[in-house]
């Protein structure tokens, strides 16, 4: 098979919507007021529609939990160190980390990446190896990566989740690892949702007032930098390997027909790259959960995204989208297994 391209990557199909009034129909034909399960059943048509079936399967969730170190961490964006990330890769793939508990309580596997840390992990058993560089450039003096380097993460990102389909997988959580990227994603969401840098900045991994008011300095020092707003400069000039690899995931997913659970402030950051880069891919998004990191709101409504849950999470790692699992699953059920109501009504009298 001939090698990806960015072009073959960001060309994704519109979701075809010709299923949409036999979907409806049929949820509507369920034992129950039609409309009474609410957004389980906008998410039962969307999941239709994603997968081209009256009645949708979700049998082999997998979480893809992207981990990448960034350069800005040098100049102080974080409040832990960068050796953090490592620590956490080793727990997710140890089976230690929060992923991996709610990963077991949903059914969900859970794949570890490496996109770009800056330590040797080639020795980590388990660890899908694909690291771009040892870490980003430190965006607020020079550009976080070269243009080489954001296109081998977006098709090193899209190779991932085609080799999760290939096993597999009917429904992909991004997660991510990485200290420092709320920065990068801050960046990102500045530049792609066009909203001021201000808005964009949150605690991150947690901050004192004075760690909040390095953090803004810094990425304001980076965002005066360079003035680039179209997506594939945004990510070389601010980063991160993670954050493109998340965006080339959704992207093949995508495109394979595959719905793609989106987490936190660092992959809705990546999903918005992705959607700028490729805009019908915002169609196979399911958006889990409303982080308590400032600026997530105002990013998901750039996308016009509704989260299913708000439940004041901020980790990262894929635990809120692992916590939207069963609802995914719930609405599949709701058009495979729920009997008719006429059926119901039939039975009775
Ligand atoms: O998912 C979120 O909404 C989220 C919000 C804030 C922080 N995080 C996690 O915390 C790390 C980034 O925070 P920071 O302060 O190091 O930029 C990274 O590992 C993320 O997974 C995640
Ligand atoms: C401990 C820790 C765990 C994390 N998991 C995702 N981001 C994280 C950030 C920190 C600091």
């Amino acid at each position: 098979m001939a090698a990806l391209t960015l072009t073959d990557l960001f060309a994704v199909p519109a979701l075809d919507r010709s299923l949409a009034p036999a979907l409806q129909q049929a949820l509507d034909g369920k034992a129950k007021p039609p409309g009474a399960l609410g957004r389980i059943e906008e998410l039962a048509l969307t999941l239709g529609l994603i997968q081209r079936r009256l009645k949708p399967i979700m049998e082999r969730p997998v979480l893809l939990v992207f981990a990448g170190d960034h350069g800005l961490t040098r100049s102080g964006v974080a409040a832990f160190p960068s050796g953090v990330t490592v620590a956490m890769v080793d727990a997710l793939l140890t089976g230690k980390a929060s992923a991996n508990a709610f990963a077991r309580v949903v059914g969900a596997e859970v794949r570890v990446i490496d996109a770009g840390v800056a330590a040797d992990l080639s020795d980590r058993v388990g660890l899908i190896q694909a690291k771009v560089a040892s870490g980003t450039q430190d965006a607020s003096l020079e550009p976080a990566m070269t243009p080489a380097q954001a296109e081998a993460a977006l098709l090193a990102g899209a190779r991932v989740a085609q080799g999760a389909i290939a096993d597999g997988a009917d429904l992909i959580a991004l997660g991510e690892m990485g200290i420092g990227n709320s920065a990068s994603a801050a960046l990102l969401m500045h530049r792609l949702a066009s909203e001021p840098l201000d808005a964009c900045v949150g605690q991150g991994a947690g901050h004192s007032a004075e760690g909040m008011a390095r953090k803004r300095a810094v990425l304001a020092q980076a965002a005066a930098r360079s003035d680039v707003t179209a997506p594939f400069e945004v990510l070389t000039q601010f980063g991160g390997y993670e954050i493109a690899m998340m965006a080339g995931a959704l992207l093949a997913a995508a495109r394979a027909g595959v719905p793609v659970l989106v987490d936190g402030f660092i992959g809705t950051a990546a999903v918005l790259l992705a959607v700028r880069l490729a805009p019908a891919a915002r169609d196979y998004c399911l958006f889990a959960h409303a982080s308590a990191e400032a600026g997530h709101r105002l990013m998901l409504d750039a996308m016009n995204a509704r989260p299913l849950l708000e439940l004041d999470m901020r980790l990262g790692e894929g635990t809120g989208a692992l916590l939207a699992v069963p609802l995914v699953k719930a609405a599949c059920a709701l058009l495979s297994e729920v009997a008719e109501l006429t059926d119901v009504l039939e039975a009775a009298w």
